[in-house]
């Protein structure tokens, strides 16, 4: 049998629970495409020693300077990061996007709304490389992400979390982080067998910054809790966390807020807040308007698969094409 944790217990309990890890560090359940399982020769191994976990950690500093370790955002600030240009999707004959462009800016909450079936969801895969356009193009940091696989998109640092939480319901807190660092740390399988000195710092590195991501998700107290034993709004921060491992540029995050109460709403409009002055730039897809209206920069409006308004909050609140798309939505969004 082997060692909890170990790479080949990873293995086994992911296909038990039809789980797959993939390579981006998210997890994927069987009805998605087995692209994400685990490439053969690799391996992710997760081994928390809480003894070597840094004390300084408790200092917010030190912690916000650890999630932001390697990036420059700050100085590009409103600089398009991600462009959407004329992307039309076509699913036979029924058209889900049509010739939609917007863009997002560097270090900005952009919020993508719509009634049901408008095109979010469809938009969100185009952005997140799940679907290719049927025409028009995405541009991510100055390049097309067009012709590359699902798994490189995570790497050039676009990392999302899901509509339905996927976690490793198994392990704790922490490793279901330390998983999505080694998504961009992975070492050989010699040198993870051997455990070369290299792997082992690397290993130090991924836990004090998955611990540094639990303290600033607000989760830090329960590093070591299994993640099936969480309440349910610290799993949703979990996801969150584990989706900053990946070091993204762009955070997409799919309605966070579902199965919320009006407090873990707050708490959360802050989370996003946090996120955003730590230097991401988070997309937002929400059906709660007073939480959209309450955290994004900006939105974009898509209705039939088109967009229909784009613009500040307090722009789009008072925008009659969005209030006769939405139907009732105003009241909600004023309240
Ligand atoms: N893979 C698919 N195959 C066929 N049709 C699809 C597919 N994905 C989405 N659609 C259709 O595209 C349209 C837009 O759907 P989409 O899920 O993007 O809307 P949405 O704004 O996210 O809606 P919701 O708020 O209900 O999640 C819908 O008519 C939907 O049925």
């Amino acid at each position: 049998m082997s060692e909890p944790n170990s790479p080949d217990s990873l293995r086994a309990g992911a296909e038990s629970n039809e789980q797959f890890l993939s390579p981006d560090g998210s997890i994927s359940t069987s009805e998605d495409s087995r692209e994400q399982d685990l490439p053969d020769g690799e391996v992710i191994e997760v081994d928390v020693d809480l003894a070597s976990v840094n004390p300084d950690l408790a200092d917010a500093g030190t912690v916000a300077e650890i999630v932001a370790a390697d990036r420059e955002i700050r100085a590009e600030v409103g600089a398009p990061l991600l462009e959407m240009k004329s992307v039309t999707m076509q699913f036979g004959g029924l058209t889900a996007l049509d010739d939609v462009s917007f863009t997002i800016n560097r270090g900005e909450i952009l919020g993508l709304i719509g009634p049901n079936g408008a095109g979010k969801t469809t938009a969100f895969n185009a952005m997140t490389g799940v679907y290719r356009p049927s025409s028009g193009s995405v541009e991510f940091d100055g390049r097309a992400l067009g012709s590359i696989k699902r798994n490189e998109i995570t790497r050039r640092g676009i990392a999302r979390t899901f509509q339905n939480i996927r976690l490793f319901s198994d392990m704790t807190a922490l490793e279901n982080v330390v998983v999505g660092t080694d998504a961009r740390h992975r070492t050989s399988v010699p040198g993870a067998i051997l455990r070369l000195p290299r792997h082992r710092r690397e290993e130090k590195d991924a836990i004090d910054r998955g611990m540094a991501l639990l303290e600033f998700v607000g989760i830090g107290s329960r590093a070591t809790h299994q993640a099936r034993n969480l309440p349910y709004g610290d799993q949703r921060r979990l996801e969150i966390a584990r989706a900053l491992a990946t070091e993204p540029k762009l955070l997409c995050l799919d309605e966070p807020a579902a199965g919320f109460n009006p407090a873990e709403k707050e708490q959360l409009q802050d989370l996003i807040r946090k996120i955003r002055d730590d230097g991401f730039t988070v997309l937002l897809i929400e059906h709660d308007m007073r939480l959209v209206m309450g955290v994004t920069d900006r939105i974009v409006v898509l209705e039939f698969g088109r967009k229909i308004a784009e613009g500040l909050p307090q722009e789009i609140a008072q925008n009659p094409a969005v209030i006769a798309a939405y139907l009732g939505v105003p009241d909600d969004a004023t309240a």
